[in-house]
């Protein structure tokens, strides 16, 4: 039952976007503290050291680098915790994809709520500005949400190296930020509390239309951008879609069935290989199911996904021909107490959810093979 009645709407004090703004870090940091620690993994380190040393030298920070294991495990936020614990530092920097981000901020946490900043060199989630990180097990199932007393500090985006990356990151942070507005508009519908802690705003949620507005305007466009590596105004504007407005969006509005299937398909061994939104893709399609969503609706989604290059059947997730018990078994999980597939505004069932996959993925066959 819900009974929170105020409204909330929370954000990171700053958000810098632009192409090279990694050579502007030092300058940032530096208004945050003067000893950072540092964690990337360390192909991300391979492109990133230079900037981030030299600018933290210029602005007179000390730092320390870690190399990120690439997984947000409790173990590796003990770790890296220990790390800056030894180092005194003030300032905890997470650069790379949605893991690195949220070990960074479960650190800054741990150390009892030093700055944290986000360095996205990726645009594949909307991780970089949410005060929540994703706990995994050491096998690379969700494990639980943890929630922290603030957003992250600043959040830096270079687009140079989001169009440096492999296409398949923004295509993928496309299909987190696409689920944004469906899950959003059930959340508001039923009077759900966000992750934010209180009913959305009308702010928040015109973010999450936007989001998706910018997605059906700029998204194919921005494919096609990142496929070349080339930074242009719609790869800019779908960068920012894709980490702040689906960033506030789904923090401030809340999130549904879209994200509570991904989860439950975390425990399938055979999708492990896939990115964060592209299983997320899928939870969107079988929350239309659910919520007998039109025809029209059901194209648009397919449509537009089929543009990007998101995955729309289960077989482009790698669960080819699943059993019953399989779908179950993700429907389990994808109903397990507290998760946000509870938020849809009637009872879903594990039963439900191993339908809405089943009939989702038997739409989507029947749609590409009609449209070629
Ligand atoms: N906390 C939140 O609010 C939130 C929201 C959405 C997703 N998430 C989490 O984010 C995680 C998924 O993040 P992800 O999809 O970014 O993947 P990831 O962080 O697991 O991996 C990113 C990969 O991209 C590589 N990489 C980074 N920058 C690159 C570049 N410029 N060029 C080439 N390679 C580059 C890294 O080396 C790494 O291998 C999941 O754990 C998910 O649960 C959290
Ligand atoms: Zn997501």
């Amino acid at each position: 039952m819900n009974t929170v009645t105020t409204r909330m709407l929370i954000s990171p004090p700053k958000y810098v976007q632009g192409a090279g703004a990694m050579r502007q870090l030092g300058e940032h940091v530096a208004r945050l503290g003067e000893n950072a620690v540092v964690l990337a993994d360390k192909s991300v380190w391979g492109f990133v050291d230079e900037a981030v040393t030299e600018s933290l030298a210029a602005a007179g920070v000390k730092l320390t680098k870690e190399v990120f294991g690439g997984l947000c495990t409790q173990k590796e936020i003990d770790r890296i915790t220990a790390v800056a614990a030894e180092a005194g530092a003030d300032v905890v920097v997470g650069i790379g994809g949605g893991t690195a981000i949220d070990t960074a901020k479960a650190v800054g946490h741990a150390r009892g709520d030093i700055a944290v900043v986000s360095a996205p060199t990726v645009a594949s989630t909307d991780a970089p500005t949410s005060a929540l990180a994703v706990i995994y097990t050491e096998d690379g199932a969700f494990e639980r949400y943890s929630f922290f007393q603030r957003n992250p500090n600043l959040v830096l985006v270079d687009t140079a190296l989001v169009a440096g990356a492999p296409s398949r990151f923004i295509v993928s942070g496309m299909g987190d930020a696409l689920a944004t507005w469906y899950e959003a508009r059930v959340c508001v519908a039923a009077q759900r509390t966000a992750m934010a802690g209180g009913l959305a705003t009308e702010a928040s949620l015109a973010l999450a239309r936007l989001c998706w507005e910018t997605l059906m305007e700029y998204g194919h466009q921005a494919r096609i951008a990142a496929e070349q590596h080339v930074v242009t105004p719609a790869l800019e504007k779908v960068t920012e879609a894709n980490t702040l407005l689906s960033g506030l969006g789904f923090e401030s509005c809340g999130l549904a069935a879209a994200h509570g299937i991904h989860n439950g398909l975390t425990v399938s061994h055979k999708v492990h290989g896939m990115m964060h939104g592209e299983k997320v893709n899928i939870g969107t399609l079988a929350q239309l199911v659910l919520e007998g969503a039109d025809t029209e609706e059901l194209h648009t989604y397919l449509e537009f996904s089929r543009t990007v290059g998101l995955p729309t059947t289960l077989a482009e997730i790698g669960l080819v021909d699943p059993d019953r018990e399989e779908l179950l078994a993700i429907g389990r999980a994808a109903t397990a107490e507290g998760e946000t597939t509870h938020n849809m505004p009637f009872t879903v069932t594990a039963e439900m959810i191993a339908d809405a996959l089943l009939a989702g993925d038997a739409y989507a066959q029947a749609f590409a093979k009609k449209h070629g």
